[in-house]
């Protein structure tokens, strides 16, 4: 294995698989990607020789950041012991964070143990309107903390300044590239890099506002042992090693799979709401009560009941609530308790469903994905065609089913039927 991610949940982990997977012919001029597999939490086994690139995802992006920390250094020993010679830490294109971390202390505590500093802190993602100016991250034309991201129900995003809110997360001070370092090239990007270091600096926001830009920082970066951003910071990554003879596109197919299909929403972004909205128009859709889960008045028994009634026609369950029912209820039962008891619940039904014969499922939501991924025994995940931008089809041979995990803000806003005929499509071809 050449490179290894650690990615701090599991749709961004599907995110950069699939950026990796892609590769980036138009801006790098080198055609393919890697061939990428993404692990539920640490594997205890070696890895498939011919995987060039791991993900590993972790549910690391909301919990206490001791326990951040550990697991993710977990994750960076198992990765390094596969050969890895570069490490990518993956988090949210829109630093979903607290002011205590993780995002700083993960990163910190990555470039200690590979005793590094002056490493590239880049959240970009121009394809979904995520750029970086003078280090404060925007969505579209918005300020990020203008964007929606402030009613997060879990990391509220109040602060658009990500060099100062990191800063606020991290023990050493942390540096800046700016936009006119980055458009000088990959030479100045690594002397400023360098130059980070010798102040103390163990990490440096990048400007980034065009692939072009993350190409730039990809280039500058191309045999460091650490890297930390969003999926876009890995656009230039596979260039490096195809292009020094390490790695080859190798070409794969995705056949499809059929079979009975279910769709769980537990994120309350602002495209989920749209998507939920569309969906419902003209397929059966059941609104979760979050005071019913909350009070055990609803279980997973009634949402098998509503998907086993609904075969067939793209049946979508979801808790999904807007800014003020999410405030409502977390004032009532406390934020961590309503994001369990969620989490649980859409665990018990995925598991549930898959033994009873679901073959296609869609979750949407982050930590959601998260909970159903790991209630699902799935073994190691293979990387098919792109859904929407960032959302690749995820094959799991384990268990003979192919799944869609979409972040919270990514897809079209007919995304939810859109993904279940992917997951059944016909062939595609892609370079993996
Ligand atoms: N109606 C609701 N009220 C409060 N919290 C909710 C509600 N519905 C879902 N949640 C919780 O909100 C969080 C959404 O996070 P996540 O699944 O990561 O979505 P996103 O990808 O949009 O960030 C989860 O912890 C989920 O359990
Ligand atoms: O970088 C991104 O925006 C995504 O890959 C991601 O991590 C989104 O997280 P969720 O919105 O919690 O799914």
């Amino acid at each position: 294995m050449l490179l290894g991610v650690i990615a701090d949940d599991f749709t961004g982990a599907g995110d950069i698989a699939n950026t990796l997977a892609k590769g980036m012919p138009d801006v790098t001029g080198q055609a393919g990607g890697l061939v990428v597999a993404q692990y539920m939490g640490v594997p205890d086994r070696q890895a498939d020789p011919a995987i060039e690139a791991g993900v590993v995802s972790l549910k690391t992006r909301s919990i206490p950041v001791d326990q951040a920390v550990a697991q993710s250094l977990v994750a960076l020993k198992w990765l390094q012991a596969q050969g890895c010679r570069q490490i990518v830490f993956k988090y949210c294109s829109t630093f979903d964070s607290t002011p205590e971390g993780n995002i700083g202390p993960v990163a910190e505590a990555l470039a200690d143990a590979l005793g590094v500093a002056g490493v590239i802190a880049c959240p970009a993602f121009p394809t979904l309107g995520r750029s970086v100016h003078q280090g404060h991250l925007f969505v579209h034309d918005r300020p990020l903390n203008e964007s929606g991201m402030q009613n997060h129900p879990l990391t509220p995003m109040r602060d658009a300044d990500i060099r100062r809110w990191l800063g606020r997360q991290s023990k050493a001070p942390v540096g800046l590239v700016p936009a006119a370092v980055v458009r000088a090239g990959s030479e100045a990007v690594a002397t400023a890099l360098r130059a980070a270091a010798a102040k103390g600096e163990t990490l440096a926001i990048a400007d980034a506002s065009t692939d072009e830009d993350l190409v730039t920082l990809g280039r500058a970066a191309a045999w460091a042992p650490l890297i930390t951003g969003g999926s876009g910071i890995a656009i230039g990554l596979p260039a490096n090693f195809i292009r020094a003879g390490l790695a080859a596109g190798t070409a794969t197919r995705f056949e499809g799979v059929t079979g009975p299909e279910a769709i769980l929403a537990g994120s309350c972004s602002g495209a989920t709401r749209d998507q939920i909205e569309v969906h419902r128009r003209d397929h059966p859709a059941l609104a979760i009560s979050v005071d019913d889960v909350m009070n055990g008045i609803t279980t997973s028994h009634d949402l098998i009941g509503f998907f086993r009634q609904n075969v067939g026609k793209q049946p979508l369950a979801f808790s999904s609530g807007n800014p003020h029912e999410v405030a409502a209820t977390q004032t009532r039962y406390g934020r961590e308790a309503v994001a369990g008891r969620l989490d649980e619940l859409f665990a018990d039904t995925a598991r549930q469903l898959v033994d009873g014969g679901v073959r296609r499922l869609v979750v949407a939501g982050g930590e959601t994905s998260g909970a159903v991924a790991q209630a699902l025994d799935l073994g190691d995940l293979r990387i098919g065609p792109e859904i929407d931008s960032g959302v690749p089809i995820l094959i799991s041979q384990k268990r003979g089913i192919a799944l869609a995990l979409k972040s919270g803000n990514f897809g079209r806003t007919s995304f939810f039927a859109h993904a279940l005929d992917a997951l059944s499509g016909s062939a595609f071809d892609r370079r993996q």
